[in-house]
């Protein structure tokens, strides 16, 4: 049963505010840092000398949902890859999971679930033998265990020998999403993990990132859908490289004197358009 979080408050670190041009370079109180998940700032990516993440600044504490939002090329993606290690910043500095982003990405990874865009798993293989294969990947020790465990969590059982090319969109995402977590992780850093699929499957998606959030797993997850995002502990708007808000779905749609999220959204990235073009 899905809740209205967006009620809930107090969901990024005490230490972030709505605008993010408050909130870089400003340091939490000490204490902070251990229930923070994600603590990372000036972090900023240049390709062709253009900063396609310019400088952005970002806590989410543990056990958290936190939805990334911003239009196609903001910079969602290039961000999510820079926090687990898969993407060396040009500038900045964090840690994730407490460990350092620039020295210890090897160790991030081992550490985080990535979910990408496209469906990462061998078509002509099973559940099973899909999952089987990542528990290599991960060289873990008990193998059968992990991938018995995966397929328990996310009700896969039933379906282990069917091949996953034959899966719809939403066991797609559901194996995708087991295949995220057989390794135990503490983060899950998904990235439009919903992109094509149906609204039930979804639901059945996010209900079980609640679980896992219950479960004390942090979750950052970027979306194009407004449902999904009044779904999530909190939200991250971004937009040309930068953070334009963060904060609950109630603060951001305050901020920005909108009536909606989706208002909220139109309104806060055609301010950031008149600044940034
Ligand atoms: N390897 C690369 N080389 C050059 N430009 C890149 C590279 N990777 C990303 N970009 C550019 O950086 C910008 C941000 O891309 P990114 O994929 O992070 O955006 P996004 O917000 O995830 O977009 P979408 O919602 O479409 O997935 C885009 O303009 C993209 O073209």
């Amino acid at each position: 049963m899905l809740r209205p979080l967006y009620r809930r408050n107090s969901v990024l670190a005490p230490t972030a505010t709505a605008q993010a041009a408050t909130f870089l370079g400003a340091d939490g109180p000490a204490d902070t840092a251990r229930s923070l998940a994600i603590d990372v700032r000036g972090l900023t990516k240049r390709y062709g000398g253009r900063a396609v993440v310019n400088n952005i600044a970002l806590q989410v504490e543990a056990g958290r949902i936190v939805g990334f939002l911003g239009p196609n090329g903001s910079g969602k993606t290039t961000t999510i890859r820079m926090i687990c290690g898969l993407l060396t910043p040009d500038a900045g500095s964090g840690t994730c999971l407490g460990l350092d982003i620039m020295k210890d990405a090897a160790a991030i990874k081992r550490q985080v679930g990535y979910m990408t865009q496209k469906f990462g798993l061998y078509d002509d293989l099973s559940i099973r033998e899909n999952l089987d294969f990542v528990a290599r990947l991960f060289e873990l020790p008990h193998r059968k265990q992990a991938v018995d465990g995966a397929l328990q969590r996310l009700g896969l059982g039933a379906r282990h020998a069917q091949l996953a090319g034959s899966l719809s969109g939403g066991w797609k995402q559901r194996l995708a999403l087991a295949a995220c977590l057989i390794h135990s992780p503490r983060l899950l850093l998904l990235d439009e993990p919903t992109a094509g699929v149906d609204p039930k499957a979804r639901r059945e998606f996010w209900e079980q990132l609640h679980q896992l959030a219950e479960q004390g797993i942090t979750v950052l997850v970027s979306t194009h859908y407004m449902d999904e995002a009044e779904r999530c502990h909190g939200l991250v708007y971004i937009a040309y490289g930068t953070i334009l808000a963060q904060g609950t779905a109630a603060t951001i749609v305050q901020a920005a004197g909108a009536t909606d999220l989706e208002d909220a959204f139109v309104r806060l990235v055609d301010q950031a358009k008149d600044n940034f073009v």
